[in-house]
């Protein structure tokens, strides 16, 4: 176990890092992080019709540069003691893909088409398709495909976006064979792959976005998938009938890419996974703890034994799978569609006449780095009160509980004197309302939570968003000490799947970086949130009855 080091590599949403791992006790010998050129552009997004897109030459640069500088920034590290490399990945993020498992983008025509490119997890261009997803899913007769999956199938995820781009681009429904996660992609990528039909895929992006359940077969039937459009139903003999879990081995590093980063063939690839399953196994998830990942968005990530929770189906989450986070244990997910992202949405409102002012740059960088922060600062200093603004967290619509990507956010209780400070206090004061919600459907629906583990940049960032969250769930929340959460847990995968671990569980104790703080509830104040969540609860009703 000695000197072998593992690579694992964490997509986000705006940037791809690579980290150096020593297997024998999980120490992080480099690191490096590369933000996407053309996303960081603007490319191929629109914000007002929530169009978000990502060309995959953003995320081949990435691997290429965060792998090679972290190798650079190790010189003491043999290239053949990199035994393996895991990559996870944002989701459901996925691309229309020729029969060589090329994204279209890559192909002579389609560059700049952003429907031949991958489509972000907070797209929500096809929340029409989703609602018809839900509501053939219920009256056709059949199997309610997505039972597992909360019973409400979400815009952000795989079918529902395959639907919107087959309907709305000619071009992309003759041209895609087929359809590969973003976290399928880069290990076929680094295996050399050109054979679409042999990709192992992740369990977990299948479990929880694409509706398959090892109980029906698989992915849903041609029947089913023929009620929303014969393309549909065609494309699934081209998809996946076989799933793997991320310690899995999916080849040997290819030729090429092992000239490319200085590395050698030897070094295993392990099957895909998604950011926030990786950094719950990073932060040594358990049973009965709830692993909130909070940066952008959140992942409240749990595990469970099978015989735990035997046939419940628990309403309104984003999934339960089989070995989707351990390996043997049952994953569950749910999250928020916009956590820290609420946090920058106001950010960016009170920033517009300075971005339109005629500023120097440097100015206005100045400026923006520093409103949350300050704004952080003053809004802890108001005393909480039944008085004060109230939001709603849904700026991105609602991922869980109960999937509806149509809701909008809203703020109650302005008066003349609510300043800045106060209405960001309230933001704040939503996103641990949404996190209560989801934590009391957990438990209503009969799962156990012992402990909050918090992990991601909100989690790290900022004291005041981690003490509102403890106040107002009435729980600790512990943090967890790794800054690379999510590339820490695919680098226990990849030291699995390299057979330097034996298993999942082995690896999290081998490589574990522990925890660093605990924000402890303060009484006063859980009781006062306890009033004013009733008010989010109230409001929230209210908007949800007045969307179509
Ligand atoms: N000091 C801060 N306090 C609270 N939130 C912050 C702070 N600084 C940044 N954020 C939020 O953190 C989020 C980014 O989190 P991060 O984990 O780095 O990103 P990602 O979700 O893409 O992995 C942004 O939405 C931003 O608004
Ligand atoms: O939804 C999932 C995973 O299921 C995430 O990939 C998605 O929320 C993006 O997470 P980040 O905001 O990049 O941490």
């Amino acid at each position: 176990m000695k000197n072998q080091y593992v690579i694992g590599v964490d997509y986000g949403t705006d940037s791809v890092r690579s980290v150096l791992i020593d297997t024998s006790n999980g120490k992080e010998i480099s690191q490096s992080v590369f933000y996407y050129p053309r996303w960081k552009a603007g490319k191929y997004c629109i914000p007002a019709k929530n169009q978000f897109r990502q060309h995959p030459l953003d995320y081949l640069e990435g691997l290429e540069s965060t792998i090679k500088d972290c190798l650079a920034k190790a010189p003491s590290v043999n290239p053949s003691s990199v035994k393996g490399i895991s990559v996870d990945t944002t989701g459901s993020t996925p691309v229309a893909v020729d029969k060589t498992g090329t994204p279209l983008a890559l192909t002579a025509g389609f560059e700049e088409n952003p429907n031949a490119m991958f489509v972000l997890w907070k797209d929500h261009t096809s929340v029409n398709e989703a609602a018809e997803i839900n509501q053939v899913s219920r009256t056709w007769g059949g199997i309610d495909y997505t039972q597992f999956e909360g019973g409400i199938y979400s815009s952000e995820w795989f079918w529902a976006k395959i639907l919107h781009i087959t309907r709305e681009d000619e071009s992309i429904a003759t041209s895609a064979y087929s359809w590969m996660e973003h976290c399928d992609w880069i290990p076929a990528v680094l295996i050399g792959s050109d054979d679409v039909d042999a990709v192992k895929r992740s369990r977990c992006a299948a479990g929880h976005k694409a509706m398959w359940h090892e109980s029906w077969g698989g992915l849903p039937s041609e029947e089913y998938l023929g009620k929303f459009d014969s393309r549909l139903a065609a494309l699934r003999s081209r998809l996946f009938e076989d799933t793997y879990t991320a310690d899995v081995s999916m080849g040997n590093l290819c030729q090429a890419w092992a000239d490319k980063l200085g590395l050698t063939t030897d070094t295993i690839i392990s099957v895909g996974t998604f950011d926030a399953h990786a950094g719950a196994v990073g932060v040594e998830i358990e049973s009965a703890t709830l692993v909130k990942v909070m940066g952008t968005s959140t992942c409240d990530m749990m595990v469970a034994p099978f015989d735990e929770i035997g046939d419940k189906l628990v309403r309104g989450i984003c999934g339960q799978v089989d070995g989707s986070i351990i390996p043997g244990m049952l994953g569950l997910e749910a999250g928020q569609s916009a956590f820290g992202d609420l946090l920058a949405w106001f950010k960016n409102l009170t920033m517009w006449s300075v971005q339109n002012a005629d500023i120097a740059p440097e100015i206005k960088q100045q400026i923006e780095d520093s409103i949350i922060v300050s704004l952080s600062k003053a809004a802890s200093a108001i005393p909480i009160s039944e008085k004060n603004v109230v939001a709603l967290d849904w700026v991105n619509g609602r991922r869980t509980p109960d999937a509806n990507q149509a809701l909008k956010g809203a703020i109650i209780g302005l008066g003349m004197g609510s300043d800045a400070p106060a209405i960001f206090r309230a933001m704040v004061e939503a996103i641990c309302f949404g996190s209560k919600a989801i934590v009391d459907r957990f438990k209503n629906e009969g799962v156990d939570i012992k402990q909050i583990v918090g992990m991601g940049g909100v989690a790290k960032k900022s004291d005041f968003v981690m003490q509102t969250l403890a106040d107002v769930l009435d729980m600790p929340v512990k943090i967890a000490t790794s800054e690379q959460a999510p590339a820490l847990g695919a680098a226990m995968y990849a030291a699995v799947a390299a057979g330097i671990h034996p298993d999942v569980n082995t690896a999290v104790s081998a490589m574990g970086n522990g925890f660093d703080k605990t924000y402890f509830p303060i009484a006063e104040n859980v009781a006062l949130y306890a009033k004013l969540y009733q008010k989010y609860e109230a409001l929230g009703a209210f908007v949800e009855s007045q969307t179509v």
